[in-house]
Protein backbone atom coordinates (compact mmCIF):
# COMPACT_ATOMS: atom_id res chain seq x y z
CA UNK A 1 0.00 0.00 0.00
CA UNK A 2 2.70 2.72 1.06
CA UNK A 3 4.76 1.73 -1.87
CA UNK A 4 1.83 2.93 -4.07
CA UNK A 5 0.89 5.91 -2.39
CA UNK A 6 4.81 6.75 -2.16
CA UNK A 7 5.14 6.32 -5.95
CA UNK A 8 2.05 8.48 -6.46
CA UNK A 9 3.53 11.59 -4.31
CA UNK A 10 6.57 11.51 -5.87
CA UNK A 11 4.80 12.01 -9.75
CA UNK A 12 3.00 13.85 -7.98
CA UNK A 13 5.92 16.24 -6.82
CA UNK A 14 7.55 16.10 -10.06
CA UNK A 15 5.18 17.05 -12.02
CA UNK A 16 4.73 20.30 -9.72
CA UNK A 17 8.60 20.48 -10.61
CA UNK A 18 9.29 20.15 -6.27
CA UNK A 19 12.69 18.41 -7.57
CA UNK A 20 13.89 15.20 -9.66
CA UNK A 21 12.77 11.94 -9.15
CA UNK A 22 15.99 10.63 -7.80
CA UNK A 23 15.82 13.09 -4.70
CA UNK A 24 12.65 13.15 -3.97
CA UNK A 25 12.82 8.75 -4.01
CA UNK A 26 15.87 9.44 -2.28
CA UNK A 27 14.06 11.75 0.63
CA UNK A 28 10.96 9.89 0.98
CA UNK A 29 12.37 7.56 3.17
CA UNK A 30 10.80 4.82 1.72
CA UNK A 31 12.50 1.33 3.25
CA UNK A 32 12.94 -0.28 -0.63
CA UNK A 33 14.37 2.69 -2.44
CA UNK A 34 15.09 0.52 -5.43
CA UNK A 35 11.99 -0.99 -5.64
CA UNK A 36 9.92 2.19 -5.32
CA UNK A 37 12.13 4.21 -8.21
CA UNK A 38 11.82 1.30 -10.73
CA UNK A 39 8.30 1.69 -9.87
CA UNK A 40 8.11 5.60 -10.41
CA UNK A 41 9.95 5.34 -13.71
CA UNK A 42 8.51 2.72 -15.36
CA UNK A 43 5.28 4.78 -14.46
CA UNK A 44 6.68 7.70 -15.89
CA UNK A 45 8.28 5.87 -18.90
CA UNK A 46 4.25 4.31 -20.30
CA UNK A 47 2.80 7.51 -18.75
CA UNK A 48 0.70 8.38 -21.97
CA UNK A 49 -0.31 5.45 -22.47
CA UNK A 50 -1.67 4.75 -18.94
CA UNK A 51 -3.12 7.97 -19.00
CA UNK A 52 -4.69 7.05 -22.43
CA UNK A 53 -5.93 3.63 -20.31
CA UNK A 54 -6.98 5.46 -17.21
CA UNK A 55 -9.20 8.07 -19.86
CA UNK A 56 -10.90 5.40 -22.27
CA UNK A 57 -11.78 3.14 -19.32
CA UNK A 58 -13.35 6.46 -17.49
CA UNK A 59 -11.20 4.80 -14.34
CA UNK A 60 -11.47 7.68 -12.12
CA UNK A 61 -14.81 8.18 -11.88
CA UNK A 62 -15.68 4.67 -11.25
CA UNK A 63 -12.65 4.09 -8.22
CA UNK A 64 -12.51 7.88 -7.07
CA UNK A 65 -8.73 7.15 -7.72
CA UNK A 66 -6.39 10.11 -7.84
CA UNK A 67 -4.62 10.30 -10.95
CA UNK A 68 -1.31 9.49 -10.11
CA UNK A 69 -2.07 6.94 -7.74
CA UNK A 70 -4.31 5.18 -10.77
CA UNK A 71 -1.15 5.54 -13.05
CA UNK A 72 0.64 3.59 -10.61
CA UNK A 73 -1.82 0.49 -9.83
CA UNK A 74 -2.55 0.48 -13.62
CA UNK A 75 0.62 0.19 -14.84
CA UNK A 76 1.24 -2.58 -11.92
CA UNK A 77 -1.38 -4.40 -12.86
CA UNK A 78 -1.21 -4.40 -16.47
CA UNK A 79 2.54 -3.67 -17.41
CA UNK A 80 4.35 -4.74 -14.23
CA UNK A 81 4.65 -7.57 -11.08
CA UNK A 82 0.57 -7.25 -10.89
CA UNK A 83 -0.33 -6.22 -8.06
CA UNK A 84 1.34 -7.41 -5.21
CA UNK A 85 0.54 -5.33 -2.58
CA UNK A 86 -2.37 -2.75 -1.60
CA UNK A 87 -5.08 -4.42 -0.05
CA UNK A 88 -8.47 -3.35 -0.86
CA UNK A 89 -7.06 -1.14 -3.97
CA UNK A 90 -6.08 -4.48 -5.04
CA UNK A 91 -8.92 -5.78 -5.13
CA UNK A 92 -10.24 -2.85 -6.51
CA UNK A 93 -8.28 -2.91 -9.39
CA UNK A 94 -8.92 -6.59 -9.83
CA UNK A 95 -12.70 -6.04 -10.19
CA UNK A 96 -11.67 -3.62 -13.31
CA UNK A 97 -8.78 -5.41 -14.80
CA UNK A 98 -10.79 -6.75 -18.05
CA UNK A 99 -12.29 -3.59 -18.64
CA UNK A 100 -8.45 -2.15 -18.60
CA UNK A 101 -6.64 -5.02 -20.26
CA UNK A 102 -9.29 -4.96 -23.57
CA UNK A 103 -8.14 -0.81 -23.44
CA UNK A 104 -4.43 -1.49 -23.15
CA UNK A 105 -5.27 -4.47 -26.33
CA UNK A 106 -6.87 -1.47 -28.42
CA UNK A 107 -3.81 0.98 -27.58
CA UNK A 108 -1.72 -1.99 -28.93
CA UNK A 109 -3.75 -2.74 -31.92
CA UNK A 110 -3.65 0.81 -32.80
CA UNK A 111 -0.01 0.85 -32.35
CA UNK A 112 0.23 -2.45 -34.33
CA UNK A 113 2.25 -4.06 -31.75
CA UNK A 114 2.17 -7.66 -31.15
CA UNK A 115 0.46 -9.71 -28.33
CA UNK A 116 3.98 -10.78 -27.82
CA UNK A 117 5.74 -7.56 -27.82
CA UNK A 118 6.50 -5.24 -24.94
CA UNK A 119 3.83 -2.03 -25.36
CA UNK A 120 6.12 1.29 -27.02
CA UNK A 121 4.71 3.93 -25.32
CA UNK A 122 3.95 6.33 -27.77
CA UNK A 123 6.24 9.10 -26.85
CA UNK A 124 8.89 7.38 -25.87
CA UNK A 125 11.72 6.87 -28.58
CA UNK A 126 13.80 3.96 -28.16
CA UNK A 127 16.51 3.32 -30.45
CA UNK A 128 13.88 2.08 -32.75
CA UNK A 129 12.27 -0.38 -31.04
CA UNK A 130 15.54 -1.37 -29.09
CA UNK A 131 15.45 -1.17 -24.81
CA UNK A 132 18.62 -0.01 -23.10
CA UNK A 133 20.79 -2.88 -22.28
CA UNK A 134 21.24 -3.74 -18.75
CA UNK A 135 25.27 -2.67 -17.62
CA UNK A 136 27.16 -4.77 -15.00
CA UNK A 137 30.11 -3.16 -14.01
CA UNK A 138 32.57 -5.74 -11.81
CA UNK A 139 34.11 -4.51 -9.18
CA UNK A 140 37.84 -5.63 -9.00
CA UNK A 141 38.09 -4.71 -5.74
CA UNK A 142 36.57 -7.37 -4.86
CA UNK A 143 36.89 -9.92 -7.68
CA UNK A 144 38.25 -10.35 -11.60
CA UNK A 145 35.92 -10.11 -14.29
CA UNK A 146 37.05 -14.08 -15.49
CA UNK A 147 35.43 -14.69 -11.70
CA UNK A 148 32.43 -13.21 -12.57
CA UNK A 149 31.98 -14.57 -15.44
CA UNK A 150 32.29 -18.05 -14.28
CA UNK A 151 29.74 -17.19 -11.43
CA UNK A 152 27.38 -16.36 -13.82
CA UNK A 153 27.61 -19.71 -16.25
CA UNK A 154 27.51 -21.40 -13.00
CA UNK A 155 24.22 -19.48 -12.60
CA UNK A 156 22.54 -20.44 -16.14
CA UNK A 157 23.74 -17.32 -18.01
CA UNK A 158 25.54 -17.43 -21.38
CA UNK A 159 28.33 -16.05 -21.91
CA UNK A 160 28.76 -15.13 -25.75
CA UNK A 161 32.23 -13.29 -25.48
CA UNK A 162 33.52 -9.95 -26.45
CA UNK A 163 30.76 -7.65 -28.92
CA UNK A 164 32.45 -6.79 -32.15
CA UNK A 165 29.87 -4.12 -32.49
CA UNK A 166 28.30 -1.79 -30.60
CA UNK A 167 24.86 -3.05 -31.97
CA UNK A 168 25.36 -6.42 -30.53
CA UNK A 169 24.69 -4.66 -27.44
CA UNK A 170 21.43 -4.62 -27.94
CA UNK A 171 20.95 -7.97 -29.80
CA UNK A 172 20.73 -9.96 -26.11
CA UNK A 173 17.60 -11.96 -24.84
CA UNK A 174 17.07 -14.57 -22.04
CA UNK A 175 19.94 -15.02 -20.06
CA UNK A 176 22.92 -14.60 -22.83
CA UNK A 177 25.62 -11.73 -21.61
CA UNK A 178 28.31 -9.96 -23.53
CA UNK A 179 31.92 -8.08 -22.65
CA UNK A 180 32.00 -4.82 -23.85
CA UNK A 181 34.35 -3.70 -26.41
CA UNK A 182 34.98 0.09 -24.73
CA UNK A 183 35.18 -1.37 -21.33
CA UNK A 184 37.30 -3.99 -20.29
CA UNK A 185 35.36 -4.58 -16.38
CA UNK A 186 31.92 -4.22 -18.33
CA UNK A 187 29.28 -6.67 -19.14
CA UNK A 188 26.34 -6.40 -20.61
CA UNK A 189 22.55 -7.95 -20.36
CA UNK A 190 19.30 -7.69 -21.81
CA UNK A 191 17.43 -5.33 -20.45
CA UNK A 192 15.09 -7.39 -18.75
CA UNK A 193 17.48 -8.74 -16.34
CA UNK A 194 17.62 -7.44 -13.11
CA UNK A 195 20.49 -7.91 -10.57
CA UNK A 196 19.04 -5.76 -7.93
CA UNK A 197 18.37 -9.17 -6.06
CA UNK A 198 21.40 -10.83 -6.78
CA UNK A 199 23.85 -12.47 -4.42
CA UNK A 200 26.94 -10.81 -6.82
CA UNK A 201 25.55 -7.54 -6.13
CA UNK A 202 24.82 -8.00 -2.60
CA UNK A 203 28.24 -8.75 -1.99
CA UNK A 204 29.64 -5.88 -3.53
CA UNK A 205 31.44 -7.78 -6.76
CA UNK A 206 29.40 -6.07 -9.28
CA UNK A 207 27.91 -2.55 -9.29
CA UNK A 208 24.99 -1.78 -11.43
CA UNK A 209 25.58 1.23 -13.39
CA UNK A 210 24.89 2.48 -16.75
CA UNK A 211 27.81 2.47 -19.50
CA UNK A 212 28.08 5.85 -19.91
CA UNK A 213 28.45 6.86 -16.21
CA UNK A 214 31.28 3.99 -16.25
CA UNK A 215 33.37 6.26 -19.09
CA UNK A 216 34.42 9.62 -16.40
CA UNK A 217 36.44 7.18 -14.42
CA UNK A 218 37.71 5.23 -16.82
CA UNK A 219 38.84 7.99 -19.16
CA UNK A 220 40.49 9.94 -15.98
CA UNK A 221 42.38 6.43 -15.61
CA UNK A 222 44.21 7.99 -12.10
CA UNK A 223 47.21 5.80 -11.19
CA UNK A 224 47.30 3.79 -8.39
CA UNK A 225 48.45 5.36 -5.68
CA UNK A 226 47.41 8.60 -7.21
CA UNK A 227 46.32 11.58 -5.44
CA UNK A 228 42.58 12.14 -6.76
CA UNK A 229 39.66 14.18 -6.00
CA UNK A 230 35.58 13.43 -6.86
CA UNK A 231 34.19 16.55 -6.16
CA UNK A 232 30.49 15.99 -6.76
CA UNK A 233 30.69 12.18 -5.36
CA UNK A 234 27.61 11.13 -3.91
CA UNK A 235 26.22 8.18 -4.39
CA UNK A 236 29.24 6.92 -5.27
CA UNK A 237 29.25 5.10 -8.25
CA UNK A 238 31.80 6.54 -10.18
CA UNK A 239 33.90 7.40 -6.65
CA UNK A 240 33.81 3.08 -5.97
CA UNK A 241 35.21 2.88 -10.24
CA UNK A 242 38.07 5.21 -9.34
CA UNK A 243 39.49 3.29 -6.66
CA UNK A 244 39.18 0.41 -8.47
CA UNK A 245 41.19 1.75 -11.04
CA UNK A 246 43.70 2.77 -8.50
CA UNK A 247 43.79 -0.53 -6.95
CA UNK A 248 42.39 0.93 -3.60
CA UNK A 249 46.08 2.65 -3.29
CA UNK A 250 46.62 6.46 -3.15
CA UNK A 251 44.09 8.96 -2.13
CA UNK A 252 40.62 9.56 -3.33
CA UNK A 253 38.94 12.62 -1.71
CA UNK A 254 34.95 12.60 -2.36
CA UNK A 255 32.94 15.52 -1.56
CA UNK A 256 29.40 15.93 -1.20
CA UNK A 257 27.05 18.38 0.53
CA UNK A 258 24.09 16.45 0.82
CA UNK A 259 24.36 14.61 4.07
CA UNK A 260 22.19 11.80 2.98
CA UNK A 261 23.57 10.85 0.30
CA UNK A 262 26.55 10.66 1.75
CA UNK A 263 25.47 8.52 4.24
CA UNK A 264 24.03 6.12 1.16
CA UNK A 265 27.36 6.82 -0.61
CA UNK A 266 29.21 5.65 2.47
CA UNK A 267 27.30 2.06 2.67
CA UNK A 268 27.99 1.75 -0.79
CA UNK A 269 31.70 2.21 -0.75
CA UNK A 270 31.62 0.15 2.24
CA UNK A 271 30.39 -3.15 0.26
CA UNK A 272 32.08 -2.02 -2.75
CA UNK A 273 35.28 -2.88 -0.41
CA UNK A 274 36.88 0.80 -0.81
CA UNK A 275 39.22 1.81 1.64
CA UNK A 276 41.25 4.79 -0.33
CA UNK A 277 38.38 7.36 0.02
CA UNK A 278 38.35 10.39 2.60
CA UNK A 279 34.50 11.34 2.78
CA UNK A 280 33.64 15.15 3.10
CA UNK A 281 30.71 16.59 3.87
CA UNK A 282 31.63 19.85 2.32
CA UNK A 283 30.61 22.08 -0.76
CA UNK A 284 33.09 21.56 -2.94
CA UNK A 285 33.14 25.38 -4.15
CA UNK A 286 34.27 25.97 -0.39
CA UNK A 287 37.17 23.52 -0.25
CA UNK A 288 40.57 25.40 -0.34
CA UNK A 289 42.35 24.32 -3.22
CA UNK A 290 45.62 25.87 -1.70
CA UNK A 291 45.65 23.33 1.18
CA UNK A 292 48.33 21.34 1.89
CA UNK A 293 46.03 18.08 1.48
CA UNK A 294 45.65 18.48 -2.08
CA UNK A 295 49.00 19.11 -3.06
CA UNK A 296 49.46 16.42 -4.68
CA UNK A 297 46.08 16.02 -6.45
CA UNK A 298 46.76 15.57 -9.82
CA UNK A 299 43.48 14.03 -11.37
CA UNK A 300 40.05 15.51 -10.53
CA UNK A 301 36.53 14.02 -11.42
CA UNK A 302 33.47 16.78 -11.71
CA UNK A 303 29.88 15.35 -11.93
CA UNK A 304 28.01 18.10 -10.62
CA UNK A 305 24.39 18.09 -10.45
CA UNK A 306 22.45 18.77 -13.57
CA UNK A 307 19.14 18.88 -15.21
CA UNK A 308 19.51 15.16 -15.43
CA UNK A 309 17.85 15.35 -19.40
CA UNK A 310 19.98 12.35 -20.58
CA UNK A 311 17.81 10.01 -18.12
CA UNK A 312 15.37 8.33 -20.20
CA UNK A 313 13.61 6.72 -17.52
CA UNK A 314 12.76 10.76 -16.17
CA UNK A 315 11.99 12.29 -19.32
CA UNK A 316 10.27 11.02 -22.79
CA UNK A 317 12.34 10.40 -25.47
CA UNK A 318 15.23 12.80 -24.52
CA UNK A 319 15.15 15.07 -27.22
CA UNK A 320 16.65 18.65 -26.55
CA UNK A 321 13.20 20.46 -28.01
CA UNK A 322 11.21 19.21 -24.39
CA UNK A 323 10.29 21.37 -22.54
CA UNK A 324 12.97 22.60 -19.75
CA UNK A 325 12.66 25.50 -17.25
CA UNK A 326 15.48 28.18 -19.03
CA UNK A 327 16.30 29.91 -15.66
CA UNK A 328 16.81 26.47 -14.09
CA UNK A 329 19.04 25.38 -16.80
CA UNK A 330 20.64 28.86 -16.61
CA UNK A 331 21.46 28.41 -12.90
CA UNK A 332 22.73 25.23 -13.21
CA UNK A 333 24.71 26.20 -15.91
CA UNK A 334 26.72 28.54 -14.04
CA UNK A 335 26.83 26.69 -11.38
CA UNK A 336 28.62 23.89 -13.25
CA UNK A 337 31.16 26.65 -15.10
CA UNK A 338 31.75 27.89 -11.21
CA UNK A 339 32.50 24.44 -9.95
CA UNK A 340 34.89 23.89 -13.31
CA UNK A 341 36.65 27.08 -12.65
CA UNK A 342 37.00 25.82 -8.90
CA UNK A 343 38.49 22.94 -10.05
CA UNK A 344 41.01 24.11 -12.27
CA UNK A 345 42.53 26.08 -9.37
CA UNK A 346 44.46 23.08 -8.03
CA UNK A 347 47.94 23.82 -8.09
CA UNK A 348 49.13 20.50 -9.73
CA UNK A 349 45.76 19.01 -11.39
CA UNK A 350 47.25 17.64 -14.93
CA UNK A 351 44.07 16.23 -15.73
CA UNK A 352 40.10 16.95 -15.12
CA UNK A 353 37.44 14.90 -16.35
CA UNK A 354 33.44 16.79 -16.37
CA UNK A 355 30.77 15.17 -17.15
CA UNK A 356 26.88 15.13 -16.57
CA UNK A 357 23.89 13.28 -17.29
CA UNK A 358 22.52 16.42 -19.12
CA UNK A 359 21.78 16.35 -23.34
CA UNK A 360 21.46 20.24 -23.33
CA UNK A 361 24.47 22.03 -24.79
CA UNK A 362 24.30 24.72 -22.29
CA UNK A 363 25.21 22.40 -19.79
CA UNK A 364 27.62 20.75 -21.77
CA UNK A 365 29.55 21.93 -24.42
CA UNK A 366 28.81 25.80 -23.83
CA UNK A 367 30.36 25.55 -20.22
CA UNK A 368 33.17 23.69 -21.50
CA UNK A 369 34.28 26.13 -23.96
CA UNK A 370 33.37 29.21 -21.37
CA UNK A 371 35.60 27.67 -18.78
CA UNK A 372 38.49 26.94 -21.34
CA UNK A 373 38.65 30.78 -22.43
CA UNK A 374 38.94 31.50 -18.81
CA UNK A 375 41.46 28.95 -18.73
CA UNK A 376 44.24 29.61 -21.12
CA UNK A 377 46.57 26.82 -19.43
CA UNK A 378 43.96 23.63 -19.94
CA UNK A 379 42.90 22.17 -23.29
CA UNK A 380 40.24 19.72 -24.20
CA UNK A 381 41.86 15.87 -25.14
CA UNK A 382 40.25 13.71 -27.77
CA UNK A 383 38.55 11.27 -26.53
CA UNK A 384 37.95 8.08 -27.57
CA UNK A 385 38.23 8.50 -31.90
CA UNK A 386 36.27 5.21 -32.11
CA UNK A 387 33.32 6.25 -30.11
CA UNK A 388 30.42 6.94 -32.30
CA UNK A 389 28.98 10.09 -31.05
CA UNK A 390 30.73 13.28 -30.07
CA UNK A 391 30.66 16.66 -28.56
CA UNK A 392 28.60 18.99 -30.27
CA UNK A 393 30.93 20.91 -32.96
CA UNK A 394 33.47 22.71 -32.55
CA UNK A 395 34.15 20.84 -29.04
CA UNK A 396 34.51 17.39 -31.10
CA UNK A 397 37.29 16.12 -28.85
CA UNK A 398 34.58 15.64 -25.82
CA UNK A 399 31.78 12.20 -26.24
CA UNK A 400 28.21 12.22 -26.17
CA UNK A 401 26.18 9.31 -24.96
CA UNK A 402 22.71 8.50 -26.02
CA UNK A 403 19.84 6.22 -26.41
CA UNK A 404 20.26 6.09 -29.88
CA UNK A 405 23.66 6.29 -30.76
CA UNK A 406 25.40 4.07 -28.05
CA UNK A 407 22.28 2.59 -26.60
CA UNK A 408 23.07 4.21 -22.99
CA UNK A 409 21.65 7.01 -20.93
CA UNK A 410 22.56 10.55 -22.23
CA UNK A 411 25.56 11.84 -21.32
CA UNK A 412 28.57 14.31 -21.73
CA UNK A 413 32.16 14.11 -20.84
CA UNK A 414 34.84 16.10 -21.75
CA UNK A 415 38.59 15.77 -20.82
CA UNK A 416 40.57 19.19 -19.62
CA UNK A 417 44.33 18.61 -20.03
CA UNK A 418 46.49 21.35 -18.11
CA UNK A 419 49.31 22.20 -20.91
CA UNK A 420 52.46 21.84 -19.67
CA UNK A 421 54.04 23.18 -22.77
CA UNK A 422 52.64 26.64 -22.96
CA UNK A 423 54.86 27.67 -19.57
CA UNK A 424 57.95 27.78 -18.98
CA UNK A 425 58.58 26.85 -15.37
CA UNK A 426 57.91 23.29 -13.94
CA UNK A 427 54.14 22.57 -12.42
CA UNK A 428 55.11 23.78 -9.13
CA UNK A 429 55.84 27.10 -10.46
CA UNK A 430 52.46 27.54 -12.14
CA UNK A 431 49.65 29.21 -10.61
CA UNK A 432 46.45 27.46 -10.77
CA UNK A 433 44.50 29.61 -13.03
CA UNK A 434 43.13 32.97 -14.16
CA UNK A 435 41.19 35.09 -11.54
CA UNK A 436 37.82 33.77 -11.48
CA UNK A 437 35.03 35.43 -12.44
CA UNK A 438 32.23 36.75 -10.44
CA UNK A 439 29.09 34.35 -10.29
CA UNK A 440 27.20 36.71 -12.44
CA UNK A 441 30.08 37.20 -14.61
CA UNK A 442 29.54 33.36 -15.14
CA UNK A 443 25.81 33.65 -15.37
CA UNK A 444 26.06 36.54 -17.91
CA UNK A 445 28.93 34.10 -19.63
CA UNK A 446 26.63 31.29 -20.27
CA UNK A 447 23.34 33.57 -21.41
CA UNK A 448 25.70 34.84 -24.37
CA UNK A 449 27.70 31.84 -25.28
CA UNK A 450 25.77 30.69 -27.98
CA UNK A 451 26.75 33.57 -30.31
CA UNK A 452 30.85 33.08 -28.72
CA UNK A 453 31.11 29.46 -28.73
CA UNK A 454 34.55 29.10 -30.16
CA UNK A 455 35.80 32.12 -30.28
CA UNK A 456 39.20 32.25 -32.21
CA UNK A 457 41.29 31.66 -29.81
CA UNK A 458 39.84 28.73 -28.68
CA UNK A 459 40.00 27.13 -32.30
CA UNK A 460 43.47 27.72 -32.70
CA UNK A 461 43.89 25.96 -29.36
CA UNK A 462 41.67 22.69 -29.86
CA UNK A 463 43.65 22.55 -33.11
CA UNK A 464 47.25 22.60 -30.78
CA UNK A 465 45.25 19.71 -28.71
CA UNK A 466 47.96 16.99 -27.45
CA UNK A 467 47.76 14.07 -29.80
CA UNK A 468 46.98 11.90 -26.22
CA UNK A 469 44.16 9.99 -27.30
CA UNK A 470 42.39 6.99 -25.00
CA UNK A 471 41.86 3.60 -26.64
C1 LIG B 1 25.26 14.00 -10.51
S1 LIG B 1 25.36 13.77 -8.81
C2 LIG B 1 26.89 12.93 -8.65
C3 LIG B 1 26.80 11.46 -8.98
C4 LIG B 1 28.08 10.72 -8.61
N1 LIG B 1 29.23 11.28 -9.29
C5 LIG B 1 28.00 9.24 -8.93
O1 LIG B 1 28.48 8.80 -9.96
O2 LIG B 1 27.42 8.51 -8.13
C6 LIG B 1 25.80 15.36 -8.26
C7 LIG B 1 26.10 15.43 -6.77
O3 LIG B 1 26.67 16.72 -6.53
C8 LIG B 1 26.32 17.10 -5.23
N2 LIG B 1 26.58 18.55 -5.13
C9 LIG B 1 25.86 19.56 -5.61
N3 LIG B 1 26.46 20.73 -5.34
C10 LIG B 1 27.59 20.44 -4.69
C11 LIG B 1 28.65 21.24 -4.14
N4 LIG B 1 28.63 22.56 -4.25
N5 LIG B 1 29.66 20.62 -3.52
C12 LIG B 1 29.68 19.25 -3.41
N6 LIG B 1 28.70 18.46 -3.91
C13 LIG B 1 27.68 19.05 -4.53
C14 LIG B 1 24.88 16.67 -5.11
O4 LIG B 1 24.52 16.54 -3.75
C15 LIG B 1 24.90 15.33 -5.85
O5 LIG B 1 25.08 14.28 -4.94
Amino acid sequence: MALYTKAAEILDKVEQKKGAVKTLVYDSKFQNIKQLFALVCETQKYSAVLQEIIETTRLLKLTNLRQHLAKVLVYDLLIGQGIKCGGSWKAMMLKHRSRLQAALARIKVKQKVSRNQDLLPPNVQRNNDVDIPRYVRVNTLKTTVEDVIDYLKRDGYSYQGMASQLEDLCSLSGKTFLSDLHLRDLLVFSAKVDFHDHYLYKAGHIILQDKASCLPAYLLDPPVGGHVIDACAAPGNKTSHLAAIMKNKGKLFAFDRDTKRLSTMSTLLLRAGVTCHQLSNEDFLKVDPLSPAYKDVKHILLDPSCSGSGMVCLHDGGSEEQEQDPERLKALAAFQLRCLNHALKFPKLQHLVYSTCSIHTQENEEVVSVCLEKNPDFSLIHLLPEWPERGRDPLTQCLRASTTKTFTQGFFVAMLERQTTRNSGSLDEQTPSKSEPTVGEEEKMVVSVEEQLQPPAARKRNRKKPKKQKS
